[in-house]
Order: structure tokens, then sequence, then C-alpha cells
């Protein structure tokens, strides 16, 4: 079963980071936008990117900052910080999530927004990339609470969202319901329902069958495309994935039904082992029950950190940004790391495993099913006419399928890595968008 390398000794790579490594602290070296703009310089240097087309795509093109009152259920007011930013609309409407967390910055919405708009030119649908975000601890809020906030956020940043403008979906701590209440609070300001403001809602107010799994859907077609490119079965391949959350918790799901072995799950709070295989569908269920997947009695308590490290075939960090770091990339046990979060391995990380011939399915291809199927809902929602589940799942598999086929290809016939070459692709295209319409005249 253990295999030197997937990658062939002969190939040669020339895409490292010029001794970056050296010259970063700890802090630097986890700054998401630091680490999208590295490697933004990388790819574009390799394509000889026009010197100003290059200025134009290194910034994103708008960021608004809002300061949201909301009614606390104790009485008092309290003020968040949001942020919405739009990185390119040259392709079509922004498009990207929004997420609630404590640690939210504006460098962080900053990378995400890019990320969406590598992200979206490489699984080639028409639009641009945007992320928001609000600095909150949704964990400690009520529903109410929640609520309340989301309504006066939507207003905050209402002038600049809308179906052919940009167009939000759920990330982390955020789901159906919060985009139920983005629809609503910008159908009441419009006078009319306008569904295509949002993707992720719910299927009853125009949301589309399989949005929810999408994700995890598009992380199994792209491994399966990966075990089939290095010559692997899936009998017999161990998964280990980090986050149990939407993009965790389907594509373990869907990896299971389709015959991998899940051996491990890490989530914020402990983690899980079983060398045998996890019963994913259990699981699901126990979580459900008890809030956490700590106490599942199928499988062995495991540290969530050193999980990352246990020898796997593919390992999914599904959970946040920079878990993947130069404090852990070197200890890493598996031979395909398949990124379901955004930003999961930072730039020096990148360099460790590339030395270590890892191969990495990069992010910005890796989790592109979530934004593949709002693509879908949106296109549903301007129709008025909805598909079958099984016509969104087989567009969707088509989709992922040759975004990894053109990604690798270009790895090859470039010599780079996949990651680069995922970028250098994205970047071409949104690079000849923006001068066909002379975005800068
Ligand atoms: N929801 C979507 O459709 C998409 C999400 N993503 C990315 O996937 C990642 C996860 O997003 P979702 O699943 O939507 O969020 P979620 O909020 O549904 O789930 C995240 C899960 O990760 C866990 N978690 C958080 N920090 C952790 C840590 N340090 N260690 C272990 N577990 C941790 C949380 O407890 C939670 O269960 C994020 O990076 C997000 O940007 C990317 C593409 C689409
Ligand atoms: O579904 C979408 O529009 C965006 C999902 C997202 O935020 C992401 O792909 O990171």
């Amino acid at each position: 079963m253990a295999r030197e390398s997937l990658i062939p000794a002969t190939e040669k790579r020339e895409t490292k980071m010029p001794a970056i490594a050296n010259i970063l602290t700890l802090e630097q070296e986890k700054n998401p936008w630091e680490a999208q703009a590295a490697r933004f310089d990388l790819a574009a240097r390799k394509l000889n990117l026009d010197n100003g087309i290059w200025k134009v795509l290194r910034m994103p093109t708008r960021e608004l900052i809002v300061h949201i009152p909301v009614a606390m259920d104790d009485g008092s007011i309290e003020v968040f910080t949001g942020y919405r930013v739009q990185h390119s609309i040259a392709r079509g409407p922004g498009k990207g999530g929004i997420r609630y967390a404590p640690d939210v910055s504006l460098d962080e919405v900053r990378a995400l927004a890019s990320w969406m708009t590598w992200k979206c030119a490489v699984v080639n649908i028409p639009f641009g990339g945007a992320k928001g975000g609000i600095i909150c601890d949704p964990k400690h809020m009520s529903q109410g609470e929640l609520e309340r906030m989301t309504r006066r956020y939507t207003a905050a940043i209402i002038d600049f969202i809308g179906p052919e403008k940009d167009v939000p979906a759920p990330d982390m701590n955020t789901n159906e319901q919060t985009m139920a209440w983005i629809m609503d609070t910008y159908s009441m300001h419009m006078g009319q329902t306008v569904t295509a403001v949002v993707t992720g809602k719910p299927v009853n107010i125009g949301g589309s069958r399989g949005r929810r799994e999408a994700t995890g859907r598009g992380i199994s077609v792209v491994c399966d495309q990966a075990l089939k490119h290095l010559g692997m079965d899936i009998a017999g391949t161990r998964v280990i994935i980090q986050g149990f959350g939407n993009v965790g918790s389907n594509a373990a799901h869907l990896l299971y039904k389709k015959g991998y072995t899940i051996t491990g799950i890490a989530e914020y709070d402990g983690g899980l082992y079983n060398a045998d295989g996890i019963d994913i569908p259990a699981l699901i269920e126990h979580r459900a029950k008890a809030g956490t997947i700590n106490g599942f009695a199928k499988a062995e308590a495991a540290d969530k950190a050193e999980l990352l490290t246990r020898e796997c075939e593919i390992l999914i960090p599904a959970a946040t940004e920079n878990v993947i770091t130069s404090q852990n990339a070197a200890d890493l046990r598996c031979k395909i790391l398949c990124e379901g979060a955004n930003g999961p391995t930072t730039i020096v990380a990148d360099d460790i495993l590339e030395d270590k011939r890892v191969f990495v399915i990069p992010d910005i291809l890796a989790n592109a099913g979530g934004v593949t199927a709002s693509y879908f809902e949106w296109v549903q929602d301007r129709m008025g006419y909805f598909w079958t589940e099984a016509e969104v799942n087989q567009r969707l598999d088509a989709i992922m399928t040759e975004s990894f086929t053109d990604v690798v290809s270009y790895a090859t016939s470039h010599k780079v890595n996949n990651r680069i070459a995922a970028y250098m692709l994205a970047i071409d295209r949104v690079a000849y968008t923006t001068k066909q319409r002379g975005m800068y005249a």
C-alpha cells in the first residue's frame, strides 16, 4: 500500500516560493491575504501577465465596512463590525459566502473574496468573486440575536448586493436559515420577492436541490479523479477529515457511500479514529443528538491536531484557514491533500508538501462544487424553473470532472504544481475578460 511518491521523480516542478520560508514570522505566514497574494504573484509571473492587468487583479474592486447595531436579548445594544469585499466583477456578479466568527478580519475577507474570483474562473462559471463576514461569536448568540444582526447587516450592504451585482451564500457558521433572512430583508426593501439575491436558501423558497451537499459532493468527485489519475483504488483508501460541518460531514458521507474508509474526524472540541472505518451515518445521527462528535461509541477518542499527521491516503481539511503550516507540514503522512476549506495550507507549507511530493488538490478547485451548485440555483431562480436533484448532480459532476482534468493537464504541460496551475488558469481567464472589457478606461 505504501508508495514512495505519487508524483513521478522525473517530473520537474518550478513552482516553489522563492526562499520565502526563511523570512516570514508565523504570524505573517498565517495572513490569508498575503498567502493569496504570494500565489497570485507567482502565477502571474509565470504567465508573464501584463503589468497593468497585474495591478488591477491584485487588489479588490470594492471593500465595504459596516458597523451594525443589534438589540440583544438582555436589553443591551451591541455593535458588530461586518465586511463585504468584491474582488472582481469582470466575469459576472460578485459571488461568495458570508461567515460569522470571532476572528473574521478585513484581510481574511479580502483573501476569501479573491479566492472566489479564481475559483469561479477555474470552474468557468459566469461570476466574479466576493465574500462577507461579521465579527461575532455565533455559538453564544440566540437565534433572535442572529436574525436581527443578519437583517441589519443586509440592510447595511443592500446597495451593493443583488442578483446582477453580488450574490451572497453560506460559509462558516451561516446556513440556509441565514440566507432566508437575507433574502427576506432584501425583498422587503425592494417591495417584491427576489429569490436570486442569495444562494444556499431552503429549497421551498428558491433554493436548489443538491446545494447543501454540493461542496462535499465536489470533493468526492475530485477525490475519485485523483485516485484515477494516480492509479489508486477506492478500496483501501483511508481518509481523515478535519471539520464536520456542512463541507466536512457531507464529504465524509458521500465518500463513505462510495466505499472510501473514513478513519479519522477532527473537530474543534476533539477527534475520533477507527482504523477499520467510522460509520459516518451513525456519527451524523450521534452529532445531531449530542451536539458534538465526542462520545461516539464506535470510534476511539483521538487528539484533534495529531489526527492530521496520522497515515492515510487522503487528508481533507474542511474547517478553516492555516491548519497546515511550517509547524506541521513535514509531519503529514497523506498521499493526497484535498482542500475542502479555503486557505487551509500556508505558503511555507506549500513548499514542504512539494518536497514531500504530496498530490495537492487546491481549494479553488477542490471546494468549487458549492459555488457551482450556487450558480445552478441562481440560474433556476432567474428562470423560475427548478431541476431535479439528479439533474443538479449530473451537471455538477461533469463540471468538477472537467475542471480537475483542466488543472492537472495544465500543471503537467506548464511544469507547475496543481495549485499554481489552478491560479494560472484562473488568472488567465479573468485577465482576458478584464482586458476585453477594457475595465480601466
Ligand atoms: N459551505 C460551503 O458551501 C463552502 C465552504 N467552504 C469552506 O469550507 C470550510 C468549512 O465551511 P462550512 O463547512 O460551510 O462551515 P461550517 O460552519 O458548517 O463547519 C465548520 C466545521 O469546522 C469545525 N471547526 C472549526 N474550526 C475547527 C478547527 N480548528 N479544528 C477542527 N474543526 C474546526 C466547526 O466546529 C464546524 O463543525 C470553510 O473554510 C469554508 O470557507 C468552501 C466552499 C464552499
Ligand atoms: O456558494 C457560493 O456562492 C459561495 C460558497 C463559498 O463561499 C465558497 O466557495 O467559499
